[in-house]
């Protein structure tokens, strides 16, 4: 049974406190805490955790946790990461590793010190079955070589707060780690575009925004990035190969036929649409991290995502697509 400390009780941390909980059986939530300690108290009521932290520094060294779960704003990430890390315990934290490239190679010097993975990142969309097959199919070879991917994500809103630059380090970060794993390469060159904005976003930030990617094997990636007013959570992606084509599939939904229409249901939050995914992700944590070390997305693919949004956000207004740069990748993740 593994025991976990979960810091951050928001809405994604609720969510994996009851999956941890309820649906996986060799996982226990043995301590929590937020910012908000009032929230972290009612979780734990909710969900009978024993142990509430005033801090997140005081939960790493609690020696009860042996591994821990970030699902804290996103800023927080890094310094508990690095401190998990310290700690030598096993840290699942979700998107993204951290805002800098500098904290990522600061996580991953310390993870290469103690000689083994401890980090997991929360990119979740590798465990979604429609993404898995997209992958196996381009990994046989069957369509011969992949050239583009088509992609859009599109959100129903955001919350106060939201600036342009979170569409990409917050939201496209999606993108930019499952483009990288599904075409098994590298980026090259990023841009983002600000193209005609919609007259229904008046919140200051950039909606809709178009991100631009060159991969070192050549392949060209467009992400349509709408991150609020758009009619539902829907995700897209196109994967042009050779030979053929690869679509992600829609989310099931029943086909309502009646009043003279036939309409079929969308999504509105990541929180359905990727169910699944979150299910079979953080099973699969669980169950690696009990066997030795964690086998999903590392503190490298936080980085290479985080180098490849850095790019982007300063291309915006330069009309110039940016070298992505990364550091030599250690051994550690190879
Ligand atoms: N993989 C995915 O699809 C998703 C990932 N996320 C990520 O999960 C994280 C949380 O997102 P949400 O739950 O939507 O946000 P939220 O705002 O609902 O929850 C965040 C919680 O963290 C707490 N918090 C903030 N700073 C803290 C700190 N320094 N120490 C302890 N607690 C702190 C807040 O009080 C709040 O309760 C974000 O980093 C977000 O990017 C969120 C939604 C989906
Ligand atoms: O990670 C997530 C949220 O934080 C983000 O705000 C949404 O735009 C994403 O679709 C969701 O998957």
């Amino acid at each position: 049974m593994l025991k976990i400390g979960v810091i951050g009780c928001g809405a994604i941390g609720k969510e994996h406190i009851r999956r941890l909980m309820h649906l996986i059986p060799n996982a226990e939530v043995v301590a929590c805490t937020d910012y908000f300690i009032d929230a972290a108290k009612e979780t734990a009521a909710k969900y009978g955790i024993p142990n509430v932290y005033q801090t997140g520094e005081e939960l790493i060294a609690a020696s009860e946790v042996e591994a821990i779960v970030i699902t804290s704003s996103d800023a927080s990430h890094a310094a508990y990461v690095l401190e998990g890390v310290k700690a030598g315990k096993q840290v699942f934290c979700e998107k993204p590793l951290a805002q800098t490239a500098a904290d990522c190679e600061a996580i991953m010097e310390e993870e290469v010190k103690q000689g083994r993975k401890l980090v997991q990142v929360g990119f979740m969309r590798r465990y979604d079955p429609g993404y898995v097959e997209i992958k196996k199919v381009i990994d046989s070879g069957e369509l011969g070589e992949p050239l583009m991917i088509h992609a859009c994500h599109r959100n129903v809103s955001q919350g106060e707060g939201f600036q342009t630059e979170m569409g990409i380090t917050n939201v496209a970060i999606h993108e930019l780690d499952i483009c990288r794993w599904l075409l098994g390469d590298e980026y090259k060159n990023a841009q983002v575009l600000k193209v005609k904005q919609s007259a229904r976003s008046t919140k200051g930030y950039d909606n809709p925004q178009i991100v631009l990617l060159e991969t070192e094997n050549g392949s060209r990636i467009d992400v349509e990035l709408q991150v609020s007013d758009a009619y539902g959570y829907d995700i897209q992606c196109q994967v042009v190969c050779e030979k053929g084509t690869l679509n992600l599939p829609d989310p099931s939904s029943i086909i309502k036929r009646s009043n003279a229409t036939c309409s079929t249901t969308l999504m509105t939050d990541w929180a359905d649409r990727f169910i699944e995914a979150y299910d079979i992700e953080l099973a699969d944590w669980v169950t690696k991290v009990e066997q030795g070390e964690p086998a999903g997305p590392s503190s490298w693919d936080g980085y290479a995502a985080c180098v490849a949004a850095d790019s982007l956000n300063r291309s915006r207004g330069t009309n110039e697509f940016l070298k992505v740069e990364m550091i030599e990748k250690p051994e550690l993740y190879k």
